[in-house]
């Protein structure tokens, strides 16, 4: 029997993966051992915002094996909510990551195709029970990327939470690869999903994408234009959130995060970051960080300075999560610290 939720939960909706990985510097095709970690973009958020403190369920399907109770610990450890997990025979879905190596840089290999989420039917998921009393649904461009399965599952994901009156946050996520593997319309499906949106978490090329109208080059005049364009669009949306990045090497990166809202606009200056431990799942955490201070009703420019510093502290965490708590949140200065005794 499934319980209700706490009130005001957040519900994540998406895929677990496992992911593999060979040390850094080894391509995978000469590589001996692989080290594995549990990720999946809804899942990273789940298991930042609930390190936070907030209720968090997540609403998925996981193969009922060891791969699948692998991921489901992880969810179990951060204290996420799992009773709307179905178990179901099958496969987990994993994907590959070279880590970045000095002048050569990452590259992520999929191996998720027929998992048993990407073949769910929505029919077997729990939408309304998970929904119900919800403070937000977040979901993202990864679920309808798997193929026309997938897109059934986001639509009846958001339809479930219009149904509910509950908010969805939709975190373009745009995978390429995941698109081209199959007779996909990226921009109808993803415009269908946004328009029932209160939150996007996307920048210029996601919003060009959406639009079909090019905002090219960057700067923060090109993502004021994108997004006021995008909330012309979307009645539903509220807030517009986004990182830019910029690659100076594999381990040194510059961080910057926007926030717009209808009335007001956010961009925090670049931070730099190096070196970077792990680039995996920082966009996710930058998410979480945003939700967290969505939840609270806070102005864009704390979104986005939250937002940014959850981004930064995942650089330095290897895997795909990040779990920690909200004082070491906001106690958290990029800067160089030596050991806290
Ligand atoms: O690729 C997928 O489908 C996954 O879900 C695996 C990863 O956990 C996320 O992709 C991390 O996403 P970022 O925060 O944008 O680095």
């Amino acid at each position: 029997m499934k319980g209700p939720s706490e009130p005001g939960h957040v519900v994540c909706f998406g895929e677990l993966l496992l992911r593999l990985s060979p040390d850094s510097g080894t391509p995978l095709d000469r590589s001996d051992r692989l080290d594995l970690a549990v990720g999946g973009a809804e899942a990273n958020v789940a298991i930042a915002l609930s390190s936070l403190g907030l209720p968090v369920a997540m609403l998925s399907a996981v193969a009922d094996s060891p791969t699948g109770r692998r991921a489901l610990a992880a969810l179990g450890e951060a204290g996420v909510d799992r009773q709307f997990i179905r178990r179901k025979a099958g496969r987990m879905g994993l994907y590959f990551f070279e880590p970045p190596s000095g002048p050569i840089g990452g590259r992520v290999t999929y191996d998720r195709a027929g998992s048993v989420f990407a073949l769910s039917d929505p029919a077997e998921l729990d939408f309304g029970a998970a929904l119900k009393g919800a403070g937000l649904l977040h979901l993202s461009g990864i679920t309808p990327a798997l193929g026309p399965a997938g897109v059934e599952l986001a639509r009846a994901a958001v339809n479930a939470a219009a149904e509910a009156g509950v908010p969805v946050c939709f975190d373009g996520n745009y995978r390429a690869s995941l698109w081209e593997a199959w007779d996909s319309d990226p921009r109808s499906v993803l415009t269908e999903l946004v328009e029932q949106a209160t939150v996007l978490i996307g920048n210029h090329r996601d919003i060009s994408l959406l639009l079909g109208t090019s905002f090219s080059g960057d700067g923060p005049d090109r993502r004021r234009e994108a997004s006021e364009a995008a909330f012309a669009r979307f009645p539903k949306l509220t807030t517009i959130a986004s990182t830019a990045r910029h690659v100076e090497s594999a381990t040194t990166h510059g961080l910057a995060a926007r926030v717009d809202q209808r009335e007001s606009h956010w961009q925090t200056d670049e931070v730099r970051i190096a070196p970077i431990v792990d680039r995996i799942g920082t966009g996710d955490a930058f998410a979480a960080g945003v939700l967290l201070r969505w939840m609270e009703g806070a102005s864009a420019q704390d979104m986005a300075k939250t937002g940014l510093s959850l981004a930064i502290m995942k650089h330095g965490v290897p895997g795909d999560t990040i779990a920690v708590t909200r004082t070491e949140l906001d106690a958290f200065a990029p800067a160089g610290v030596d050991v806290r005794r």
